[in-house]
């Protein structure tokens, strides 16, 4: 695997975009008050990408979807707002490592947040400083359906050191039942734990769809529900 694709500098973020407040749209905080923080980059290309503007050249004008963000200008935003739940995202947010690492250790000392979450793909292991700071990793190892190969989009040691941390929550994004077979395999093999598993999809109704046939099946596992609040809401707006 080819890593970085974006320079891991000491002070300053590659960004593609910082929006909120919205809410939460996936996972275990789903419908919380977030600020969010995306960083351009990701090393996988996963076929359904949503956020493909952080590093899909064949489709998007990738120097108009970056731009260099010091961690003063980004504390400065977060200042402008209540302290609530902040989330980190990408692309892979774990592809600049040493200034997430200051990002997140400022963002405690400053009080700026209540939590933090980084969303990852689990394919990069967090360093220890990272791992302190945050509040959750919200991880979604990827399926068949994402068209990587398994070596790409599956690493063992970063799942061990993920599940080391004590603060990953499995977030699977599913297209259809069959894909919880799967699933069960990467939660028994690596033994993952919790597990909320989320519809695929970029629109309201495919997401509706996709979790109205995912519901029971879901529960027959034991298993938690996401929904994608954001795109019930506002479809695929950016900036959401
Ligand atoms: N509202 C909202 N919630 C989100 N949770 C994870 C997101 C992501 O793009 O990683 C996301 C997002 O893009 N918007
Ligand atoms: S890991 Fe996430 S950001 Fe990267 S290609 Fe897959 S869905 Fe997109
Ligand atoms: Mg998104």
């Amino acid at each position: 695997m080819k890593l970085p694709v974006v320079p891991d500098a000491e002070r300053d973020l590659v960004i593609n975009e910082m929006f909120g407040p919205t809410f939460q749209g996936e996972g275990p905080s789903t419908g919380r008050y977030a600020r969010f923080i995306r960083l351009f980059g990701c090393h996988i290309s996963c076929v359904w990408c949503d956020s493909a503007q952080t590093h899909d050249q064949r489709r998007y004008d990738l120097a108009a979807e970056q731009r260099i963000v010091s961690i003063e200008d980004v504390l400065s935003w977060l200042s402008g707002g209540p302290a609530g739940l902040v989330v980190i995202t990408g692309g892979e947010p774990l592809l600049q490592p040493r200034v997430v690492e200051r990002l997140v250790n400022a963002i405690r000392e400053r009080q700026l947040a209540t939590d933090i979450e980084i969303e990852t793909s689990g394919t990069i292991a967090p360093t220890a400083l990272i791992a302190s700071a945050v509040t959750r990793f919200n991880v979604s190892p990827k399926l068949a359906h994402s068209r990587l190969r398994r070596h790409q989009r599956i690493r063992p040691t970063v799942l061990k050191d993920l599940t080391a941390s004590g603060k990953a929550s499995w977030k699977f994004v599913a297209q259809d039942v069959d894909d919880l077979d799967e699933i069960q395999e990467l939660v028994s093999t690596y033994d993952l734990h919790p597990v909320w598993v989320m519809p695929e999809g970029t629109d309201s109704t495919t997401v509706l769809a996709r979790m109205r046939v995912l519901a029971d099946p879901v529960l027959a596992h034991g298993w938690n529900l996401s929904t994608r609040l954001h795109t019930l809401l506002w479809e695929n707006d950016r900036g959401r």
